[in-house]
């Protein structure tokens, strides 16, 4: 067992990475799929299906969690491992991100951010200092900085001034996590889709002493070759033996092309929510199950897979279950469509240690054009 956070980088296939995180609370596999757990929970799943599907570490939401059951609470029934019964590694975001996009936000300045609760309405101040004492309350391990993400497109301005306020709250957050050896606080790039913000952002985060960096201000609605142009212009200035996380994504297409750029880890909540809405993500492609085709289709979504829910149940009853509204539609496809994720993510894995990603990646991605079967 290690006391330390360390970054191994196994191999590379172009600039795909293979690498491992280890941690007290256990070892991360990179390039890494981090199925989001909001409130404490990985939604319609048991966190053992999570595991035994291969995810090593998952997501936790520092806005919903200090809203509700709060910090201190969690902190009092042992930390959130325990509170959830999850013994890896938990990585938290800041909260800086649904603060925006969930709250009546009410103020932001260089102090922080203050909001009223989308639960009950209260009153909430965050300053880089709490957003980081929330998270040790929590006992995370990947702990985020508080920053500011605008939404694209936007004014060079307004990138710019979001930009520096994350690059001042970074350095904050920093000051305030100080030295937690078995622990990570991860810097997050922002800049938006202007080139010369970026690289000023990342080249600001590599003066503090980060273990890990995270690709922030993307996923937020630009084309995905505006994102994609984003990380070739970003990677190359961060430091090769520090992980990168790119926020919020993805697609596989979104994955296996920002794998082929460098990244390390993600986190979408698209598996899980479009599980609850029906659709499942196959080996072949996408299959939306509420259509009316499937009514009688009585083949299992994938003969091949090692998934039950993949591999035991007619399309016909996840049809039903699904036009239903049966919380057992949502589960069987919410379980179907991590274990893909992470059948995908093994895959990725083999082909950079096999120096075949290239190959791997063009492969998948024909099979996935094939669409809807
Ligand atoms: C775990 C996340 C750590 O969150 C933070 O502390 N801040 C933060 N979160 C983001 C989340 C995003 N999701 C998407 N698309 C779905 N784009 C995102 C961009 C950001 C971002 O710029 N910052």
């Amino acid at each position: 067992m290690t006391e330390n956070f360390t970054f191994n980088l196994k191999a590379t296939s172009g600039k795909a990475r293979l690498g491992e995180i280890t941690m007290p609370r256990g070892t991360i596999r990179t390039p890494a799929f981090m199925p989001v757990g909001t409130v404490g929970t990985v939604k319609a799943m048991y966190l053992d299906q999570v595991q035994d599907g291969g995810a090593d570490i998952i997501l936790g939401n520092t806005y919903h969690l200090m809203l509700r059951p709060g910090p201190e609470r969690v902190a009092r029934l042992g930390g959130l491992h325990e509170l959830i019964r999850w013994p890896g590694p938990i990585l938290t975001d800041s909260g800086g991100f649904q603060v925006m996009s969930l709250s009546g936000l009410r103020k932001l300045d260089e102090q922080g951010v203050t909001f009223k609760s989308h639960v009950d309405g209260s009153l909430h101040h965050m300053s880089p200092e709490r957003s980081i004492e929330i998270q040790g309350l929590l006992d995370s391990d990947i702990q985020m900085q508080l920053d500011e993400c605008v939404a694209l497109p936007n004014e060079p301005r307004e990138i710019e001034r979001a930009m520096e306020l994350s690059l001042r709250w970074a350095e904050r957050c920093r000051v305030a996590f100080g030295n937690q050896p078995g622990k990570a606080m991860f810097g997050i790039v922002q800049g938006g889709d202007q080139p010369a913000l970026r690289i000023r952002s990342a080249e600001g985060l590599k003066q503090l002493d980060l273990k890990g960096y995270s690709i922030g201000g993307l996923a937020v609605g630009e084309p995905q070759a505006v994102m994609l142009d984003m990380l070739r212009i970003t990677l190359p200035v961060l430091p090769t033996e520090k992980p990168r996380y790119l926020m919020g994504v993805g697609t596989p297409d979104d994955m296996l092309k920002s794998v082929a750029e460098g990244i390390d880890m993600f986190d979408c909540v698209m598996p899980t929510r479009s599980g609850r809405h029906g659709l499942a993500f196959t080996r072949r492609g996408k299959v939306n199950i509420r259509n009316a085709r499937h009514a009688e289709d009585m083949r299992p979504l994938d003969e091949q897979s090692s998934c039950p829910a993949t591999r035991d149940y007619s399309r016909a009853y996840l049809h039903h279950l699904v036009r239903s509204n049966e919380a057992l539609g949502g589960m069987l496809l919410s379980w179907n469509n991590l274990s893909y994720y992470q059948e995908l993510m093994q895959g990725i894995r083999q082909a950079i240690a096999e120096d075949r990603f290239e190959d791997f990646k063009a492969a998948t991605i024909e099979m996935w054009a094939r669409g809807d079967i």
